[in-house]
């Protein structure tokens, strides 16, 4: 697939998901990654979550989370970014909603609502999921005004049994350029 820029910077988020191996370690290396692309740039991580799995109950419990980013990429090849973070941290792809090292959602990117083969925005199972929507709801800002505040809010104010989401940790993951003083 070919790797397309824009130059635009758009806001985007992201859910991060492991049940197998160091799950923190894994999330955290999985956002540095992201972030030493020249094209993203990450701006918040929620807490962690540790969830019940969903969908395929025989696996470990999931630490769930999400991140937000400014991105100079389009969103197809902001996925593929993702894709490849994924092969670099050893997923493998054996049984749909199966066990995972880690696992990239992309959920959202302003301004972008499509379906195509490859990717489809707004992710469309996110607001089904309350261990998506509790780390999201972390991170969204208050004013945000594409409405996802809002709809994020509202659906977890309907949803019936977020029961299988606990709060784990804070994710204390700090970007090299800080860490530098870049
Ligand atoms: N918004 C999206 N974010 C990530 N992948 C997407 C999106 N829309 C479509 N896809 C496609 O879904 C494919 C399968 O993704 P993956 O194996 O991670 O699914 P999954 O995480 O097991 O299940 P789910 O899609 O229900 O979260 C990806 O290769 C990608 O092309
Ligand atoms: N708790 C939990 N369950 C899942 C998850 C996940 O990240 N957390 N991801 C899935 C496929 O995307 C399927 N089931």
């Amino acid at each position: 697939m070919t790797i397309q820029t824009s130059t635009e910077a758009s806001e985007a988020y992201i859910a991060l998901g492991a049940n197998l191996g160091d799950r923190e370690a894994t999330l955290k290396e999985a956002i540095s990654l992201l972030d030493e692309h020249p094209g993203i740039t990450v701006l918040r991580c929620s807490n962690m979550y540790e969830t019940d799995p969903v969908g395929y109950a025989d696996q470990p419990d999931f630490v769930n989370m999400a991140i937000a980013l400014q991105t100079t990429l389009a969103p197809e090849a902001l996925l593929d970014v993702m894709l490849q973070t994924e092969q670099v941290l050893g997923r493998e792809r054996i049984i749909r909603w199966g066990p995972r090292t880690v696992d990239l959602d992309l959920l959202w990117v302003e301004g972008h609502q499509l379906s195509t083969a490859h990717l489809i925005l707004p992710h469309p199972r996110m607001f089904e999921r309350a261990f998506v929507l509790v780390p999201l709801a972390d991170i969204v800002p208050t004013g945000e005004a594409s409405g996802l505040y809002r709809r994020v809010h509202d659906v977890l104010e309907q949803m019936d049994d977020k029961g299988g989401v606990r709060f784990w940790k804070a994710c204390n993951w700090v970007s090299a350029s800080v860490r530098s003083g870049s």
